[in-house]
């Protein structure tokens, strides 16, 4: 774990969505209110999101070189990368193929999945070597996710 945030209140914002015709904006965007959810659920922190403006944390999706000398890599591979505190910048490989298991569909990367785990990295954790933790390095698919005590100790050390 790393320095947390200076405060308590994060607001957030979308400002590149996933080009897929598989989940609509709103999707993507309840989604991430979700992942953030997992966090405010184990700590004081409260997410509030701003349609435009600044925010604390700024969600896109991107392909390929996006300027900040981490190009994403098409599908699979690297599915996203975010700052820690008090960076705020999450990116998603627009590339990978996402789907929302609530919505019943099967195949490819789980959204809210990988945008519980950078958040977990926004909010100051890195990884964890306990299989089965939402920050151990490496995706794998889980119907219905939730905190593993590690990430749940981890943030709890921070907030
Ligand atoms: C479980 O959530 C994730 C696991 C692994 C990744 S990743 O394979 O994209 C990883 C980025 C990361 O650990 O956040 C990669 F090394 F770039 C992203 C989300
Ligand atoms: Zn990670």
């Amino acid at each position: 774990a790393v320095e947390p945030w200076p405060k308590k209140k994060l607001s957030w914002k979308m400002e590149k969505y996933a080009t897929t015709k598989k989940l609509t904006q709103t999707e993507q965007r309840d989604a991430m209110a979700r992942a953030l959810d997992l966090w405010a659920n184990k700590t004081n922190l409260k997410f509030n999101y701003v349609k435009s403006g600044s925010a604390d944390i700024v969600i896109n999706f991107f392909a390929g070189a996006h300027g900040d000398g981490q190009p994403f890599d098409g599908p699979s591979g690297v599915l996203a990368h975010a700052e820690l505190p008090t960076g705020g910048t999450v990116h998603f490989d627009d590339k990978e193929n996402w789907f929302l298991n609530r919505k019943g569909q099967k195949s490819g990367i789980e959204l809210f999945i990988v945008a519980a785990h950078e958040f977990g990295h926004t909010l100051g954790l890195v990884h964890t070597n306990v299989r089965g933790a939402l920050m151990y390095p490496f995706y794998s698919y889980s119907p219905n996710l939730s905190l593993h005590k590690d990430d749940i100790k981890g943030i709890q050390s921070l907030y």
